[in-house]
């Protein structure tokens, strides 16, 4: 930490936004580093929970952005059509395999954007219930939250008819069923205890991020979404975290030879900037008229930015720099395996990798302390990232699409003296940050 920035945001800003984990006060940011005050550069393997797909300051992002707000096409979408925001919805539909007509719908976060959705789908088809997945993060406003399982979440109101199933982790299976079938069975099970015809949607992610950075076992997302299909329910994919290319494809539900009915992206579709989308049937986004809008929504400047992401993911074939690099990380922390007991469980697709940490290799007892202490001794290194996972264990790393082979290897060095030092990090220092 560098001057006082940090004691200012503390006296200016209040807790209710606030998910910390160490005392990281930035004052700039180029390429895959963060620069705090004193010009001390870190490597951020987070990339802001995903959000800076290309890093910081991208000559693209910097280019279309500046171009957009010296000659700002208005501000919004609601009231007025404006030139990257069409294009940008082009570019959209013409990424996503779907059969029949399919229109975009624009936010500024997931959370608006699946809140949005669920809103649309129960408009369009009249039914309320949602499946979901316990540990699930879809968002924090009512509406997102209302179908979310995960524990940050469990105090907010739910949407009656929410049926919560297990996510299927191979790591921590579900009746001990490595498979996903007994999660399949159970939701066969859940499915006839209901009225036929009462689940709106099935509100899936393809890798599910905050409950632990976990990937589906192979198979799981189709047969999941057969079974969806044959009850008529509409399968969402949120992809706002491990989607646009982080996943080592361009759409994450690309691994898994399955198409979602609706396609919910976010973070890093704005490379830093408030954007997110939604890409669903016609019939759907055009159910109703000024039903779900924000006066910003489908700005400009947000969309011009968001262009400049996808024309970089397909200029720089950023998909299958993710797959190459990705390996290369999990590679090193395999490394780590061998000298650091903690680690119980490596995992990911592409630049989306989870790390489990836990006490007992046999027991699994999750590491929740030792991880807050890792990621702590971590950044007083030089190096960014946080954890996820309904235990508190799981260290997530999803950074920028465009760190360079060999800052990974300098992360995964970091990461290495981290584990060696944890021990000098004291119960009371992580006491001071509630974390999650
Ligand atoms: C799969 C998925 N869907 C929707 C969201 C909500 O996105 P917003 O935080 O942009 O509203 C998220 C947000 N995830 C949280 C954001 C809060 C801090 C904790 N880490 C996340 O990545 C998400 O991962």
């Amino acid at each position: 930490m560098a001057g006082n920035l940090y004691g200012r945001d503390g006296a200016t800003i209040g807790n209710l936004q606030k998910l910390r984990f160490f005392p990281l006060a930035v004052a700039g940011g180029r390429g895959p580093r963060l620069v705090e005050e004193d010009g001390r550069e870190l490597i951020d393997l987070s990339g802001a929970w995903g959000a800076a797909s290309l890093g910081y300051g991208h000559p693209a992002i910097v280019e279309a952005v500046s171009r957009a707000v010296a000659n700002p096409a208005g501000a919004s979408i609601l009231s007025a059509s404006n030139a990257p925001a069409v294009a940008l919805a082009e570019r959209l539909l013409a990424t996503f395999p779907g059969r029949g007509a399919h229109k975009v719908w624009f936010g500024h976060s997931g959370s608006d954007a699946n809140e949005a959705t669920y809103r649309a789908i129960t408009r369009a088809t009249g039914r309320t219930g949602v499946i979901a997945f316990i540990g699930a993060y879809h968002g924090c406003t009512v509406g997102s939250m209302a179908f979310s399982g995960h524990s940050v979440h469990a105090d907010a109101a739910k949407v009656d008819g929410l049926i919560l199933l297990p996510y299927p982790d191979p790591y921590r299976p579900y009746q001990g069923d490595p498979t996903g079938d007994a999660v399949l069975a159970l939701l066969k099970e859940r499915l006839a205890a209901v009225p036929a015809g009462s689940i709106a949607a099935a509100f899936i992610e393809p890798i599910q991020s905050d409950g632990g950075l976990i990937v589906p076992p192979d198979g799981f997302l189709q047969k999941f979404a057969d079974i969806c299909r044959a009850h008529s329910i509409l399968v969402v994919c949120d992809e706002v975290k491990v989607g646009l290319a982080r996943s080592g494809r361009l759409h994450c539900f690309e691994h898994e030879g399955f198409v979602p009915d609706i396609l919910v992206l976010g973070k890093g579709l704005g490379g830093g900037l408030p954007l997110s989308a939604v890409i669903a049937p016609a019939e759907i986004l055009d159910c109703a008229s000024a039903f779900a809008m924000q006066t910003l929504h489908g700005n400009p400047v947000c969309a011009a930015a968001g262009l400049a992401v996808l024309e970089t993911i397909e200029a720089e074939d950023l998909a299958a720099a993710a797959e190459h690099k990705g390996k290369l990380l999990r590679e090193g922390l395999a490394r780590l395996a061998e000298r650091h007991a903690l680690i119980g469980d490596i995992r990911g697709r592409g630049l989306a990798c989870g790390v489990e940490l836990v006490r007992n290799r046999q027991s699994r007892e999750p590491a929740r302390a030792e991880t807050a202490k890792l990621i702590y001794r971590a950044y007083e290194l030089g190096l960014v990232l946080y954890y996820v996972g309904m235990n508190g264990n799981v260290l997530e790393m999803t950074p920028p699409l465009t760190m360079t082979e060999g800052e990974i290897s300098q992360a995964v060095n970091l990461l290495d003296q981290a584990f060696t030092e944890l021990s000098t990090i004291s119960d009371a220092v992580i006491s001071q940050f509630a974390g999650w």
